[in-house]
C-alpha cells in the first residue's frame, strides 16, 4: 500500500507518467462533450458562495482538452464582477500575473501557443494584478483525487504564483476544475502543491479538509 513518496525522482515519474494519461483522456472528449461538461461545470460554480462574492475572478482560456469555464464571463459580467486571464511573466520567471480580459483586449500566443491578454499594449499594463488581488481564481487541472490533491501541466505555474495563500493574511479563494474523467483514486502529491479551497468538475465537488 505505501508509496515512497518520499522519493523525489519516483514521484516526478509518476506525476509525469500520469499527466500523459489524463491528459489524452480529456483530448479525446467530442466537442459535444466538451460543451455539456463546461456547462455543467459553471451551473456547480455559481451555486458556489465563493464565486459569487467574488469581484475579482481568474479564469482561463481553454486548451488541451482543458474543461470550459468562459460560460461564466457571461454570467460575471452581468453580476458586475470582473475577469481576468492568466499571463506569464516574462521576468519573473515561471509565475504568472492576471489581466483584465473583456472583448476588446488585445490577445496574442504565450510560448506554449495558448491564447493570452498582449501585455505590450501600454494601456492594459494598468490593468494587470498579482495573484494577491485576486478574489478567486480558477486553476485548470490535469488530475484531482477526493482528499483535493491536484496535478497541473507540470510548470508549476499556479504553484509558485499562490504559494504566498499558505501564510496567514487575506487571499484569494482557490478553486481547481477539471472534467470528470480526470478523477483518480490517489495523486501521488508534491510537497509544494498549494492547498485548494475546492475542487468542482461537470459532476462532483471536493471539499478538502485542510482548508
Ligand atoms: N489554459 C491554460 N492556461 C494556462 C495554464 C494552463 O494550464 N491552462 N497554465 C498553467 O500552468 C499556464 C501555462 N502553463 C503551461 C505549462 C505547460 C504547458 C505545456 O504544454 N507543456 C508542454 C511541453 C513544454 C514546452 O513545450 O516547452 C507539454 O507538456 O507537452 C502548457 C502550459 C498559464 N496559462
Ligand atoms: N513554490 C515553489 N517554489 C519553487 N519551485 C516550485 C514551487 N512549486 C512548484 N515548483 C516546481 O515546479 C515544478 C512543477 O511542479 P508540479 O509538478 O507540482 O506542477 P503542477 O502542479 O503540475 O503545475 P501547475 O502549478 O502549473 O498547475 C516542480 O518540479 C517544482 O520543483
Amino acid at each position: 500500500m505505501a508509496m515512497p513518496v518520499s522519493d523525489p525522482q519516483f514521484l516526478n515519474d509518476q506525476r509525469k507518467a500520469l499527466r500523459r494519461t489524463l491528459r489524452q483522456r480529456r483530448r479525446a472528449l467530442t466537442k459535444a462533450q466538451q460543451r455539456q461538461a463546461g456547462e455543467a461545470l459553471c451551473r456547480r460554480l455559481r451555486g458556489l458562495p465563493e464565486v459569487q462574492r467574488a469581484r475579482r475572478v481568474a479564469l482561463y482560456l481553454p486548451n488541451d482538452g482543458e474543461i470550459d469555464a468562459t460560460p461564466l464571463l457571461a454570467w460575471l459580467r452581468r453580476r458586475g464582477a470582473r475577469a481576468y486571464l492568466p499571463v506569464l511573466r516574462p521576468l519573473a520567471k515561471n509565475r504568472l500575473w492576471f489581466v483584465h480580459y473583456h472583448a476588446a483586449t488585445p490577445m496574442t500566443r504565450n510560448r506554449f501557443g495558448i491564447r493570452e491578454p498582449d501585455t505590450r499594449h501600454g494601456a492594459h499594463r494598468a490593468r494587470q494584478l498579482p495573484p494577491w488581488a485576486l478574489d478567486l481564481a480558477l486553476l485548470p487541472l490535469v488530475g484531482f483525487d477526493d482528499l483535493g490533491n491536484r496535478l497541473g501541466m507540470g510548470g508549476g505555474f499556479y504553484d509558485r504564483s499562490f504559494a504566498f495563500t499558505r501564510r496567514r493574511g487575506p487571499r484569494p479563494r482557490l478553486i481547481g476544475v477539471a472534467h470528470d474523467c480526470q478523477h483518480v483514486e490517489r495523486l501521488p502529491f508534491a510537497g509544494w502543491d498549494v492547498p485548494l479551497d475546492a475542487i468542482v468538475s461537470d459532476r462532483r465537488m471536493v471539499r478538502p479538509r485542510h482548508r
